[in-house]
């Protein structure tokens, strides 16, 4: 009996080996935080990792606080507050990601070269760069159109 196309292209797929049931969850950590407190906890301990030893990340936190604080001192529009937040929070989350990779590549690496670690962590550097571009743009759109306004008195 002639077999239809679809069963033939199932059958030979390539099957994946049958995962054990215990290979299928991750395996516990060495540490393993067991409440939300101490998530928190870990969660903070990496935020002042970075701010001790990241001077990019000292950057993006500085110029958070001011651009935060620089449109609630102009009164913009809460959404556009917001936005500036967001943007600024996604350049400091990427650096922490970028950070933690780094961590990742050096402890599968060491101090060797390999062409694999290079492009983890340039990748990972660019997404930094791009979501800081990107800050910076968003920025000037909000910032700099109400900034302007309240220099005029001074600059004529
Ligand atoms: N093991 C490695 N193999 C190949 N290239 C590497 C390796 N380690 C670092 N590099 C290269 O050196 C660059 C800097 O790596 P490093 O780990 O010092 O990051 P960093 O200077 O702390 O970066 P950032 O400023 O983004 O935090 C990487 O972007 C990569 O091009």
């Amino acid at each position: 009996m002639p077999t239809s196309p679809s069963s033939v292209s199932k059958s030979k797929l390539p099957s994946a080996p049958a995962e054990p049931a215990n290979q299928s969850v991750r395996p516990p950590a060495f540490q393993v935080a067991h409440n939300l407190a101490v998530s928190f906890l870990y969660a903070g301990q990496g935020i002042y990792y970075a701010l001790r030893t990241q001077r990019n990340f000292r950057i993006h936190a500085l110029v958070t606080s001011v651009v935060i604080t620089l449109g609630v001192l102009l009164e913009l529009p809460r959404i556009d507050i917001a936005v500036l937040g967001l943007t600024c929070g996604v350049v400091m989350a990427l650096e922490l990601i970028n950070t933690a990779l780094e961590a990742v590549v050096d402890l599968a690496v060491e101090q060797s070269f390999h062409q694999l670690a290079k492009i983890a962590k340039d990748c990972a550097a660019g997404a930094v760069f791009i979501a800081a571009l990107t800050a910076i743009f968003v920025a000037v759109c909000l910032l700099l159109p109400p900034l302007w306004q309240q220099a005029q008195p001074y600059l004529w």
